[in-house]
C-alpha cells in the first residue's frame, strides 16, 4: 500500500516506560483539557482504546485516546480466514510432553510470506478467552505486509533475530532490528514492513496482564531495564483511500475484513497503552560479585504478573554481555529443575551453557525445558567450566533470551513433529562421568 507522506521514513521517539505520552502529527489535532470534546479538533474522531478494564487500579490502568480520520467502528463484518501455522489456545493438539526439546531455525519462508503469514506457533499455555497464558511463536518472512493486523488476544513481544522490522502502528512508526525488542499492545493495529529478507525472529504473545518492569527491591531505584530507554513512537498517519485488508486475531482464530481506507489514520493520541521498542544492549546487567550463580530472574526485562504475587504469567529475560567474577563458583547456568517452564532463543552468537554450531543451540533456534525437566550445562560446558581458571571473564559473544512461564508450555503438534526439531537433544547431557569415589 502506498504511504502518503504523513508517515515518516525514520522514526522519532518519546521516551519512558508506562508514561502518559502524547503526540500530534498535525498541530492542534490533540484536544486540550478534555478527551472527548463535542467536536474533536480538525474534524477528527475521538476513540478510547482500553488495554485494561476501566476499573483496574490506577498503577496498572492502560488506555489511550486516539484522534483519527475515521472512527474504527466504521467497518464491514469480519469473516474467518485461514490461521496458517498460527495456533491459539487452548493448546490441546498434542499430548503434553515432559521431554526437553530443541529446534533449529525455521526453514526459509515460501516467497511472498509476510510477517503474519510467517508466524509459526511452537506452543503455549492458558487460553486467550480467559486472558491468561501465553504463546511462543517464531516468524520467518520475506515480504512486507500490505494488510494490517491486530491481536485482540494479547500483546505481542517481538524479538527480531535477523532483519529489521519497520512497524507502522496506529501510534506511529517503530523500528526494531536484532538486539532490540518491540511490543505491540493488545488490540493495536500495525503493519510489519521488512528491510532485508528473510526477516526472522520470535514472538511472545501474552494473553495475561500487560508486561511491566519488575520491581527492583534491594537493587534500589536503578538497574536492569531502565524506564527511560523504552521508546514509543510519535504520531504518524496514513490517508490512503483504497481497499485495505485488516486481519484480527480473536480467541485463537484469524478474521479479516476489507476496509475502504487505512486504519492507520490516527493523527494524534495520548495515553499509556502504547507500543514501544527497547534495545537489549541497554540492559543494566546485575550479578554476583562474590560467589555463586544468581537465578536468572535477575535478568528480567519485563514481567507479566499473575494473580499470585511473585509468580509471573510470563517473564521476558535476557542474557546480555556481562562479566563473571565469582570465586570458587561454577559460573555457567547450574543444573536445575524448575517449576516454571522455560523457552529459550538465541539472537546472536553463543549461549554460555550450550555448545553452538550444527546440531547445537544456534541463533534462530530454540529450546524448551518443560516444568520440572532436568537441564543445565551440556557435557562440554560442564567439563570446561569445572576445570577453568577463575579469572574475571567477559561473556560478550552472544545474546540469548528466555520466555519463562508459570504454566507448562504445551508444544503444538507441528512443533513436536517438525523436521527442524533436533533429534537426540538428550545426548548433550550424556557422558557426564561419575566422579564419586575418585574425586578428592
Ligand atoms: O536453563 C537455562 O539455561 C536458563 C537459566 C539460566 C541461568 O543462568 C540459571 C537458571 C536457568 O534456568
Ligand atoms: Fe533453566
Amino acid at each position: 500500500m502506498s504511504a502518503d507522506g504523513h508517515a515518516p521514513a525514520t522514526p522519532a521517539y518519546l521516551t519512558g516506560f508506562g508514561n502518559e505520552h502524547s503526540s500530534e502529527a498535525v498541530p492542534g489535532a490533540l484536544p486540550e483539557g478534555r478527551n472527548s470534546p463535542q467536536r474533536a479538533p480538525l474534524g477528527l474522531y475521538a476513540e478510547q482504546l482500553s488495554g485494561t478494564a476501566f476499573t483496574e487500579p490506577r498503577a496498572h490502568n492502560r488506555r489511550s485516546w486516539l484522534y483519527r480520520i475515521r472512527p474504527s467502528a466504521a467497518h464491514p463484518a469480519f469473516v474467518r480466514t485461514g490461521n496458517g501455522a498460527l495456533h491459539g489456545g487452548p493448546f490441546t493438539d498434542a499430548v503434553p510432553d515432559p521431554n526437553r526439546m530443541r529446534w533449529d531455525p525455521l526453514p526459509d519462508p515460501a516467497p511472498g510470506t509476510d510477517f503474519l503469514a510467517g508466524l509459526w506457533t511452537l506452543g503455549g499455555n492458558g487460553d486467550p478467552a480467559r486472558r491468561e497464558g501465553m504463546a511462543v511463536h517464531l516468524y520467518a518472512a520475506d515480504t512486507s505486509m500490505e494488510r494490517v493486523f491486530s491481536d485482540a488476544d494479547g500483546e505481542l513481544l517481538i524479538v527480531p533475530q535477523e532483519g529489521t522490522l519497520r512497524l507502522r502502528t496506529e501510534f506511529g512508526l517503530l523500528v526494531a532490528g536484532p538486539g532490540e525488542i518491540a511490543l505491540i499492545p493488545r488490540g493495536v493495529r500495525f503493519r510489519a514492513e521488512l528491510s532485508g529478507a528473510p526477516a526472522r525472529g520470535y514472538v511472545c504473545e501474552n494473553f495475561g496482564r500487560p508486561f511491566q518492569l519488575p520491581d527492583l527491591g534491594p537493587i534500589g531505584a536503578n538497574g536492569l531495564a531502565n524506564p527511560r530507554d523504552f521508546r514509543a513512537p510519535v504520531a504518524a498517519y496514513e490517508e490512503a483511500e483504497e481497499p485495505v485488508e485488516v486481519v484480527t486475531k480473536y480467541c485463537g482464530n484469524l478474521w479479516r475484513a476489507t476496509y475502504g481506507h487505512s486504519p492507520l489514520d490516527v493523527v494524534a493520541w495520548h495515553g499509556n497503552h502504547v507500543p514501544y521498542v527497547y534495545d537489549l544492549r541497554r540492559f543494566n546487567v546485575i550479578g554476583s560479585i562474590s560467589y555463586d550463580h544468581p537465578d536468572p530472574s535477575i535478568f528480567t526485562v519485563l514481567t507479566s504478573p499473575s494473580d499470585t504475587p511473585g509468580l509471573a504469567g510470563v517473564d521476558f529475560v535476557t542474557f546480555a554481555p556481562r562479566w563473571l567474577v565469582g570465586e570458587d563458583t561454577f559460573r555457567p547456568p547450574y543444573f536445575h529443575r524448575n517449576v516454571m517452564s522455560e523457552y529459550m532463543g538465541l539472537i546472536d552468537g553463543a549461549y554460555d551453557a550450550k555448545r553452538g554450531g550444527a546440531g547445537g543451540f544456534v541463533p534462530g533456534g530454540g529450546s524448551l525445558h518443560p516444568m520440572m525437566s532436568a537441564h543445565g550445562p551440556d557435557r562440554d560446558t560442564f567439563e570446561k567450566a569445572s576445570a577453568a581458571e577463575l579469572r574475571p571473564q567477559k561473556i560478550d559473544d552472544g545474546l540469548a533470551f528466555m520466555f519463562e512461564t508459570r504454566w507448562p508450555i504445551l508444544p503444538t503438534a507441528q512443533a513436536a513433529g517438525a523436521a527442524h526439531r533436533q533429534q537426540g537433544y538428550d545426548g548433550v547431557w550424556q557422558g557426564l562421568e561419575r566422579h564419586w569415589g575418585t574425586a578428592g
